[in-house]
Order: C-alpha cells, then sequence, then structure tokens
C-alpha cells in the first residue's frame, strides 16, 4: 500500500502544517498536524468542552459505526512549547492520503489547552516518533506509520514541505519526482523515541564548512530551527543590528537587514536554508522588527531541526531496521 497527501501551510508564515485525515464510518475529515517530533494521535472531538472548541473540526465517535471505546484508557500530553492536551481512547478506521488503517489508536481531547483553542485551523496531531513516546495508559498504542507499516510497499515515509507553499506528505513510498539527486542517508538513534540523529556541520553564508557532529531531532511539528548558541551567535553576527532579545525571547533583527544563507551537512552532503526561510516574521504586523527562524537551543536540552530547516529539503524516515533518515536536494 501507499498514501499522498497534501502538507498545507496554516498561516501566511508557515507556522505549522496540516494534512486532510478521515477517520470513521462514514469517514469524518479532519486537517490534523502530522509531527515526527511526537506519537501521540489526538483530535478536537465531539467530548471536547465546547469552550475550549473554537472553529475546529471535531471527530464524534459516536457518529461512526465502526468506533470502539478503549475502555480504561487514559493519554496526556505536554508539548516543548508548553501547550498539552489530555483525554481518553477509541480506535476506529483512520485514513491519509488513501492509506487506511483499521482500528488505529484515536486519542480523543477531553482538555486541550488555550493555544490549541486559539487555533481554529488545526484539528490535533498525528504523531510520527517512534512509539515508544506514546502516552496512552495503561497500555501504549501504535503510531499510524507504525500501525500502516507491515502493508506499506516500502517501510518509508516522506516530508516534502515548503515555503509559503503546499507540500506534501507520502507513506510507503519515494516519488523520484520530489527530489534531484541522491538521498543521503544517516543513522538514527531512536532513543528514546525521537528522530535523533546528527549534522556533520554548518556554515554561514559563504564562509568555511565547519565540520562538527550535531545531536538533534528532525521534527515537522516545530516551526523553527533551534542550535547551540555558538552556531547561532556566529550566524547573527553577520546580521546588522541582530541581538539577542529576553523581551521577544529569542534573537530579532532589523526586517530590512540582509541575512546570510545558512548550509546544514548531512554526512558529505550540503543544504543551504534560504535568508528567505530565516527572515522568519515581523514581531507584530506593523513592525520593523522580525524574529529569526534560527535560535539557540539552549535551555531545551536537545536541538531541533524544525520545519524551517526540514523545508529546505525533501526528507525519508525509513522504519528499517536500524532505522534511518535521508536528505535530498528539491
Ligand atoms: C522546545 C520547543 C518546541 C518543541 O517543539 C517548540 C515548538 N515550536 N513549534 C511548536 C509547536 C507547534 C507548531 N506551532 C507553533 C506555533 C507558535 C509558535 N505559535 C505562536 C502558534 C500559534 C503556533 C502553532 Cl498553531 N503551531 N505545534 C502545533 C505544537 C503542538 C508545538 C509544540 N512545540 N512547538 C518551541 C517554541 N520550543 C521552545
Amino acid at each position: 500500500d501507499t498514501g499522498s497527501a497534501a502538507a498545507i501551510p496554516i498561516n501566511e508564515v508557515d507556522i505549522a502544517y496540516v494534512t486532510p485525515v478521515t477517520i470513521g464510518t462514514p469517514p469524518q475529515t479532519l486537517m490534523l498536524d502530522l509531527d515526527t517530533g511526537s506519537s501521540d494521535l489526538w483530535v478536537f472531538s465531539s467530548l471536547t468542552p465546547s469552550n475550549q472548541v473554537r472553529g475546529q473540526e471535531i471527530y464524534s465517535p459516536t457518529k461512526s459505526s465502526t468506533s470502539k471505546l478503549l475502555s480504561g484508557h487514559t493519554w496526556s500530553i505536554r508539548y516543548g512549547d508548553g501547550s498539552g492536551s489530555r483525554g481518553t481512547v477509541y480506535t476506529d478506521n483512520f485514513t491519509i492520503g488513501g492509506l487506511e488503517v483499521k482500528s488505529q489508536a484515536v486519542q480523543a481531547a477531553l482538555e486541550v489547552s488555550s493555544s490549541f483553542t486559539q487555533e481554529q485551523s488545526l484539528d490535533g496531531l498525528v504523531g510520527l516518533g517512534f512509539s515508544a513516546l506514546n502516552t496512552v495508559r495503561p497500555s501504549s498504542q501504535l503510531t499510524f506509520f507504525d500501525n500502516a507499516r507491515p502493508n506499506l510497499d516500502e517501510e518509508v515515509f516522506t516530508a516534502d514541505l515548503k515555503y509559503h507553499a503546499t507540500g506534501s506528505y507520502d507513506f510507503g513510498f519515494i516519488d523520484s519526482k520530489k527530489y534531484a539527486g541522491n538521498i543521503t542517508y544517516t543513522t538514527v538513534q531512536q532513543s528514546p523515541g525521537y528522530w535523533t540523529h546528527s549534522l556533520s556541520g554548518y556554515s554561514v553564508g559563504s564562509g568555511a564548512f565547519q565540520a562538527s557532529q550535531i545531536s538533534g531531532i528532525s521534527d515537522t511539528g516545530t516551526t523553527l530551527l533551534y542550535l547551540p548558541t555558538a552556531i547561532v551567535t556566529a550566524y547573527y553576527r553577520q546580521v546588522q543590528g541582530a541581538q539577542n532579545s529576553q523581551y521577544y525571547g529569542g534573537y530579532v533583527f532589523p526586517c530590512s537587514s540582509t541575512l546570510p544563507t545558512f548550509t546544514f551537512g548531512i554526512e558529505g552532503a550540503r543544504f543551504t536554508i534560504p535568508a528567505s526561510y530565516i527572515n522568519y516574521t515581523r514581531i507584530s504586523p506593523t513592525s520593523t522588527t522580525c524574529y529569526g527562524g534560527l535560535q539557540s537551543s539552549s535551555g531545551l536540552g536537545i536541538n531541533i531541526f524544525g520545519d524551517v530547516a526540514l523545508k529546505a529539503a525533501f526528507v525519508v524516515f525509513s522504519g528499517t531496521n536500524p532505522p534511518r533518515i535521508g536528505f535530498a536536494i528539491k
């Protein structure tokens, strides 16, 4: 089997990407954020208090003839930005881009934090991390990818996220029309459950490549790129008027500044992030101060290769044993 679905930016600065999925019988369509940085599949539901729902589509298990309550099971998740949700669990038919998993664990929200309520175009998340991270108790549940794997033509899914445009997620095949040249693979350390791997180094603008192993996670659910402070200060040293603002919680600079590109290595291959991706957004609609798409990971305990980096490549998440991740120019 294979599947292919759109990855649609939810706003004009690609703060997150959503993908149409269907749940149940008859199919209920929701727009979910496919997130390689977590492993829970949760949705706004008919069980979510109405004062916490603001325009989102909801999953109603009682309207699905194929839904089953997974009795006695609950879940609760907290994300890196402090947002979170919790609830109960059903199994039901779940489809992404024509690829169906029967009796997928669908985590129905009984409570969501305010940042989810405020984001009307995001109806939940599909965790594509390793199932070890799943928060359902007493028995943890498998991700959509782990459930689909036995039936996939190839044990892979790919992410083709785009800058200010709709990209795609493919399951079970690698579409050679979506990239140029070769795919460079590197090994993944799958514990504790993230797609953890190393960059082989970096360069700023036309500067020399600095070879160094930089371990982190490739996370489609994180907006920005978070790297060690030494790298980030070296980058913003090239930006007129840049400063690390306590007030804005990161590097900001005059929107008129010229930014250098940022290049990262995967083994021997090199991927360059255009300056436009790093000139992320104005700090407010009328401001002339802009917030950077490259920020320091100090305090996070982990480096995060989020969308700002991933959208500069075609990325293959390979569930082979051992798992590996591949990057190609597109
Ligand atoms: C350690 C870490 C993160 C780990 O991942 C992280 C982060 N970065 N984007 C996201 C997340 C997103 C993507 N995302 C980010 C958004 C921001 C910054 N704002 C203002 C809105 C309205 C957002 C939406 Cl709707 N969506 N989503 C949907 C979730 C659940 C995230 C959780 N964390 N997260 C941050 C900011 N930090 C410090």
